[in-house]
């Protein structure tokens, strides 16, 4: 009898390859099934290089067993991804054509991914020691670290709670353990702090919470609610009701929208340890809040679109805010959509699922008019705040200074003068869009981008927005020698030494990516601008979540570059960004008032968004879509590719093209140039395919896939496949 053949690891690993791989168990070590989901690490190609990979299955060896090499050591005694979590990153794998180690290694935070251990989630907690005590009633150098010794004098403070009250605390911590006056101890349990009460719900919350209590299990809702509505109070609502019956809650939020205030509005109101999940956040303290999940000792946590790979082991609610939000499609890499997966993992848990918006992407909005979701309407502003005045300013023909109307000006002057805030949008940064000569039209274009380059720094330095390049302005036009270069629009930059200009007195307040580098920039900012009158000149960054009492008038300068892009959601886009930042002013008691500067005031979409606000425009916009055959009534994937020469693109595309089997209902179309054909030095292309059916679209690219790997011109470029692409570039 043949001796039985050795059982071995087969194991997913983070490379960019649509397989698994057969290991042989670390030497002394026998596998069994209690392996699966737990990580290992591996010896990895022909330089032995180790990498951290995931035990997906165990069997027997397909090939010659003594070919293989055995895994060095296995780093889990318990499996980390098993369950519900498990075959989503499954499902991920499939839906998105990635490779199951690349999802898993998107999904675990990098301490993990990196092979460390699962952090103890025991409460910690600081307190000083009896060194520390003495020092405290001794005079001492006043700053963070004296601060916090004081602190701890009149008692031991747990992590969380430091982490939520005291910023920087960590350094402070450190520096007093170096000298022996504090410690890091274990805590007991303590008991909760008491909820903060609820308003009394409005009608439509009412309605809203009671409809959520009604039938378990998974049930996709989309909670459609006009700007302050009090969509968070639903949430919370709906949060407390799965708190109270033992289970836990993710809830996702825009990039921009987890503010400190978001997250401490939810921990006062729910009463639990509640942890947050961001890309601010350092490694540590992330794969902390996961294993905080894992473990159940947090029950909700707040996060960003990342945070969608949480585990859920007593999974009761997923909420969505700001479901539209582009922040939720990921990007590069494994091109997920958090939303999407949340709706996945709703399902597969078996727990509802809650969408909110007072803008839905179009997609959720034709599931919940189709009956697919509940559609559950807020439609009246909360706590008695009416909805804003709309005005059209016609800018026709008239002068503007600095890119501002005399009118919109007045409006600012007007709103100061009663002591309230104005918001000024534009939604470009820098100083001005382009440099132009204005005797033969030259204008500054970046050497690797087809695109224009940014003024900054008012006129002193050009930095291309697409590949970072920088250069200083010449100082003749390189085309006809003349000195007449100049600066053509406004960004937010120009917009704010305008607005200074006219309001000396003012307290201004400009608000975009150059001002909020740091992550609590923005607070400091909004700080700065208090109760009293002011004006806070900014991007999108404002455009969501903030809730600023006395703001009352948002003046918008400039959405033409929105009315006539090629994207076929760019209207859709643009009457969502509208919406959002219209939805600033006068949330509380005083009335709110929005003018919308333009050149074009007769257009459609302008029309349909004042008469019949966001509900029309997407019925509009739904139903070109089902003319043109567009999502959401078909299925896209765009096929992108980037290389050095232009040749070696349209190689791959057409080669790529030929390769795609015709299948009823799919289509490939193209090459064609990306929007932006040349960016960093790259020529880009890109083919799309598109189909009628979901399942007409994922059987062509299982099939298309392997045949593009294949091919000889691949290796030649950079390409990747993105499917349902929020942007076609
Ligand atoms: N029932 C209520 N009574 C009084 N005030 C309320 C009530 N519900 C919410 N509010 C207040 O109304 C304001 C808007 O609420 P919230 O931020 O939840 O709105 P939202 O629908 O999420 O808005 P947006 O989509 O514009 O961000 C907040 O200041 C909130 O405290
Ligand atoms: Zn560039």
């Amino acid at each position: 009898m043949p001796a039985p053949p050795p059982a071995i690891l087969r194991v997913a690993l983070p490379v960019p390859l649509p397989r698994e791989f057969d290991y042989l168990p670390p030497p002394g070590a026998t596998v069994a099934p209690e392996w699966l989901g737990c990580r290992v690490r591996v010896p990895f190609g022909r330089g032995g290089a180790d990498l951290v990979g995931l035990v997906v299955g165990v069997g027997e060896a397909e090939g010659d067993p003594a070919a293989l090499k055995a895994a060095h050591e296995r780093l889990d005694e318990v499996p980390l991804l098993h369950g519900e979590l498990f075959d989503s990153l499954r499902w991920v794998a499939g839906y998105y054509h990635a490779p199951l180690g690349e999802v898993i290694a998107t999904a675990l935070p990098a301490l993990l991914r990196a092979g460390q251990p699962l952090p103890d989630t025991r409460r910690h907690g600081w307190a000083a020691t009896p060194a520390g005590q003495a020092s405290a009633t001794q005079p001492g150098r006043e700053g963070r670290p004296r601060r916090l010794l004081l602190s701890l004098c009149e008692g031991a403070r747990d992590e969380d709670e430091l982490d939520a009250s005291e910023p920087g605390w960590r350094a402070a911590a450190r520096a007093l353990a170096a000298r022996g006056l504090a410690q890091r101890q274990a805590m007991d349990a303590e008991a909760s702090p008491r909820p903060a009460s609820a308003p009394v719900p409005t009608p439509g919350q009412a309605a809203a919470i009671e409809a959520l209590r009604t039938g378990d299990g998974f049930r996709p809702t989309l909670l459609e609610g006009v700007t302050g509505s009090g969509k968070t109070e639903v949430y919370l609502q709906a949060i407390a009701d799965c708190l109270a019956a033992g289970r836990q809650a993710l809830v996702l939020v825009p990039e921009i929208g987890l503010t400190p205030q978001t997250l401490a509005r939810f921990r006062a109101r729910l009463g639990v340890p509640v942890a947050a999940f961001h890309s601010g956040l350092a490694d540590g303290e992330r794969a902390r809040a996961w294993a905080d999940m894992a473990s159940g000792r947090a029950r909700v946590l707040v996060g960003t679109r990342s945070a969608v790979f949480c585990p859920l082991p007593e999974a009761g609610l997923l909420v969505v805010d700001e479901e539209h939000d582009g922040s939720y499609k990921q990007q590069d890499g494994v091109r997920y959509h958090a939303r999407d997966l949340a709706l996945v993992r709703g399902s597969k848990l078996g727990v509802p699922v809650l969408l909110g918006s007072a803008t839905p992407s179009l997609e959720s909005l034709h599931n919940a008019l189709s009956g697919r979701y509940r559609h559950l309407r807020l439609t009246e502003r909360a706590g008695g705040a009416r909805p804003p005045a709309v005005r059209v300013l016609d800018v026709r023909k008239r002068p503007l200074h600095d890119g501002l109307s005399e009118a919109l000006l007045e409006a600012v002057d007007a709103c100061l003068a009663r002591g309230e805030q104005a918001l000024v949008f534009k939604n470009r940064r820098g100083y001005a869009p382009v440099l132009i000569c204005h005797d033969c039209g030259w204008s500054a274009h970046c050497s690797r981008c087809d695109a224009a380059m940014t003024v900054h720094a008012g006129g002193r330095r050009l930095i291309c927005h697409h590949c970072g390049a920088r250069a200083t302005p010449p100082n003749a036009c390189p085309d006809c020698a003349s000195l007449a270069l100049q600066p053509q629009g406004a960004g937010t930059e120009r917009l704010e030494q305008a607005l200074a200009a006219r309001f000396p007195e003012a307290c201004l307040v400009r608000v975009d990516r150059e001002t909020t580098r740091r992550r609590d920039a923005l607070e400091k900012l909004l700080a700065r601008l208090g109760d009293g009158p002011g004006i806070l000149v900014g991007t999108q960054i404002l455009a969501k979540g903030h809730d600023l009492p006395r703001l009352t008038l948002v003046a918008v300068v400039g959405v033409d570059e929105g009315l006539f892009s090629a994207d076929f959601r760019a209207g859709e886009k643009l009457a969502q960004l509208l919406i959002q930042v219209a939805g600033r002013a006068g949330r509380a008691r005083l009335p709110g008032e929005v003018v919308l500067q333009t050149h074009h005031p007769d257009h459609p979409l302008l029309g349909t968004l004042l008469n019949g606000g966001y509900p029309a425009v997407a019925a509009l916009q739904l139903a070109e879509r089902e003319a043109a055959a567009f999502p959401p009534y078909a299925h896209l994937a765009l096929l992108r590719a980037e290389a050095g020469t232009e040749a070696e693109v349209q190689g791959f595309l057409k080669e790529a093209h030929a390769a795609f089997e015709a299948r009823e209902g799919v289509r490939a179309n193209g090459p064609m140039p990306a929007p932006m054909a040349r960016r960093a030095g790259k020529a880009r292309g890109q083919l799309l395919v598109d189909a009628s059916l979901r399942v007409a679209l994922h059987a062509a690219l299982r099939e298309w896939l392997p045949a593009l790997r294949a091919l000889r011109s691949a290796r030649r470029v950079r390409w990747s496949l993105d499917v349902d692409p929020t942007d076609l570039y």
